[in-house]
């Protein structure tokens, strides 16, 4: 995706204890690198808002720190200047143009007269909205009012872009227009943080991914990455009799396996660590022990299934 990684933000050992004693931050880190859609991702309570909140300058952290743009030494006008955030309920007015929404948020950044209505009419092209500028959102449907809801948020071409489940409650057409949009922003230079609750869309524009939990990161990776790690190597195999723990464990011990879950009195899953490692030392531990193979099957996990995996939790309820 990028020749040179550049990190756009850096989180280090970020804490957070609510005033009722709820930790919602332990330790914290991770970074955002320049030019990618970070998709951020935690079951109910996880600590992602809380996490937003800090990065948005809204929460103040206990402990930790954030580097914004590489420039340790900027004030918060600064950071606030740079920074997008589209929050997930509607920021709009609804009895003013299109256009006039996203001027009035566009004056509050300080934009200078001369160029608010390049700016202006930038973000409602970046948003597909440039022919409905004229109209008032009340006429507009569920999807373009979170459209207008983003260009709110971008006219004063933020560095770094936080999006807060943009799609909640629309229909799919709708909602592939607003993914498609994040693409463009990402492609036209911004950065996106982008928390879901819905799988298939980091799926289909996430470059980078983080799942935490608890107050802290369990996986950080590429979804390339991921997906490749998690998808071809696992096999469920059903042999004709109850396998045994010493089975397992001689499973577990084999080359190239990394981990070993029975699913029934006959079934076992088992992971290997590279996409085409051979299983035959898992078949031969089998053979072994007089266990008859009556089926093997490839199992090609997504990232509801990684997530359910780290977690022990689905991402919706
Ligand atoms: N204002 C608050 N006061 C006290 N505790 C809070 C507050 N906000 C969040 N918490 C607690 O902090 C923890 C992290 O919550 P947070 O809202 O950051 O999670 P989340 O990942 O955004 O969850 P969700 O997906 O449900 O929005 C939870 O245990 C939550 O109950």
């Amino acid at each position: 995706m990028k020749d040179i990684m550049e990190n756009l933000l850096e989180v280090k050992k970020l804490s957070k204890t609510y005033k009722n004693g709820r930790k919602a931050l332990d330790n914290l880190n991770f970074n955002v690198i320049k030019g990618e859609i970070l998709g951020f991702l935690g079951p109910n309570g996880a600590g992602k808002s809380t996490t937003i909140n800090i990065l948005s300058t809204l929460l103040q952290s206990d402990n930790g720190e954030i580097t914004y743009f590489n420039d340790a030494g900027l004030s918060i006008k600064d950071i606030k200047k740079q920074l997008g955030i589209v929050p997930q309920e509607l920021a709009i007015y609804e009895d003013i143009s299109a256009l006039q929404n996203v001027k009035f948020f566009a004056s509050l950044y300080g934009i200078k007269k001369s160029e608010i209505n390049e700016r202006v009419e930038d973000a409602l092209r970046k948003v597909g909205l440039e022919d409905r500028k004229h109209d008032r959102p009340s006429t507009f449907s569920g999807g373009m009012k979170r459209r207008l809801n983003i260009a709110c948020a971008i006219a004063h071409n933020p560095k770094l872009i936080i999006f807060d489940e943009p799609t909640v409650g629309i229909d799919p057409q709708s909602r592939n227009h607003i993914l498609d949009s994040i693409k463009n922003l990402r492609d036209e230079g911004a950065t996106i943080i982008y928390t879901t609750h819905y799988m298939e869309e980091v799926q289909q524009i996430c470059d980078r991914v983080i799942i935490m939990d608890g107050g802290v990161v369990l996986l950080n990776d590429s979804l390339d990455n991921i997906l490749k790690y998690y998808s071809n190597s696992n096999y469920q195999i059903r042999v004709d009799k109850q396998i045994n723990p010493e089975v397992l464990d001689e499973i577990r011990k084999s080359s190239n396996v990394v981990e070993v879950n029975q699913k029934s009195e006959s079934e076992v899953i088992f992971s290997m660590d590279e996409e085409s490692a051979p299983i035959n030392s898992v078949l031969e531990i089998l053979i072994r022990f007089n266990l008859n193979i009556v089926s093997i099957t490839m199992i090609k996990k997504n990232l509801e299934d990684v997530f359910l995996l780290l977690t022990g939790k689905r991402l919706r309820d």
